[in-house]
């Protein structure tokens, strides 16, 4: 085998929790994660060159160390003393610096591609383990499907699956730093906390209207009162049908759970025809047909 293809998918936060700032600057978190149908395509090729060369469909993309698929390719590499070139490109639809973890979700899409190309066996443990090296949401990347994703993100339980719906996803047009988020976060008692464990009960329940009345997200502190059009959009989203509407990670996209295909088309619709046309996404939730060996 000499080239593997990859799909990225991008993922949500059903409730995201923030516990407490740590030591090492970095926040313990209680959130529940779920892939959604959106994904990235990416093709890794061996190379007789030596070194790591990366093609990308986005030219404000970088192609270069600072692209984290560089990154996991660099470890990878590293990792296994392998002196042989990889080639590497990268079909973006997942929106950039989102809130989706598209850029997890790629590097996770590597570290995955390359243990099959060069055999080298690692378990999802072992992948998991270099992949927190390279963000805190490349372990649920890798793992993906529903799960609680605790500690930094690298303590995963798998639950569910969520009940069955839509998922209307609308980024406004502006990037939002991860870091800035985090750092501005005001944890005091002012801050209303999501109910994680009736999150919980909800998805064990199986049980959708349960879930979405205890769904919510911390970070919407921060990003919101900086970019009081996500409210605007969640309005929307509520006023075009949606169950309930949230901010997926540190932002800015807004997703919206329709109980009814329908419903979600047309709210699809409308999205499109407004002025974000370019960033309006209709997923599901997507599980993962073979989970990776443990
Ligand atoms: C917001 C979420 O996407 C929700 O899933 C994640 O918590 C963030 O995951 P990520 O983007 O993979 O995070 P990283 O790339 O590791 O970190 C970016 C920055 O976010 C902050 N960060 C991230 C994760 C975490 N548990 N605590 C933090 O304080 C740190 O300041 C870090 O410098
Ligand atoms: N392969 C990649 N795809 C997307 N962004 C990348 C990639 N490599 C590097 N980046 C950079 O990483 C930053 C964050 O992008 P990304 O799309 O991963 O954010 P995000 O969806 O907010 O992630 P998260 O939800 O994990 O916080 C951007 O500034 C982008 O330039």
């Amino acid at each position: 085998m000499n080239s593997i293809t990859m799909k990225a998918y991008a993922k949500i936060n059903l409730g995201l929790d923030v516990l407490r700032k740590r030591e090492d600057g970095y926040h313990d978190v209680s959130m529940i994660m779920q892939t959604v149908s959106l994904y990235d395509t990416l093709t890794f090729r061996k190379s007789r060159k030596r070194d790591i060369t990366l093609k990308t469909n986005l030219p404000y993309l970088p192609s270069d160390q600072k692209n984290i698929v560089y990154k996991a390719i660099e470890l990878f590499k590293n990792t296994f003393h392998i002196s042989e070139g990889i080639h590497a490109t990268i079909y973006k639809r997942i929106p950039v610096a989102a809130g989706l973890a598209g850029g997890s979700s790629d590097a996770a899409a590597a570290l995955k591609g390359l243990n099959t190309l060069y055999r080298t066996g690692l378990t999802l443990k072992e992948l998991m383990e270099l992949g927190v090296t390279l963000g805190a949401d490349v372990p649920y990347c890798l793992l993906m499907g529903t799960a609680l994703s605790e500690g930094i993100g690298e303590i995963l339980t798998p639950l569910g699956p969520m009940p069955s719906c839509n998922i209307l996803l609308v980024k406004p047009d502006l990037n939002v730093s991860t870091k800035y988020v985090y750092e501005n976060l005001v944890l005091d008692h002012t801050v209303p906390h999501p109910d994680i464990p009736s999150m919980l009960k909800a998805i064990e329940h199986g049980d959708l209207a349960e879930l979405i009345v205890t769904m919510g997200n911390i970070l919407e502190t921060v990003t919101v009162k900086e970019y009081p059009v996500i409210n605007h959009i969640k309005n929307d989203m509520i006023n075009n049908g949606a169950l309930t509407s949230l901010m997926s990670g540190s932002g800015p996209t807004v997703f919206g759970i329709y109980d009814n295909p329908a419903t979600a088309e047309k709210a699809y619709k409308y999205f499109k025809n407004s002025s974000y046309k370019k960033q309006v996404f209709l997923t599901n939730p997507y599980w993962p047909d073979l989970p990776l060996k443990q």
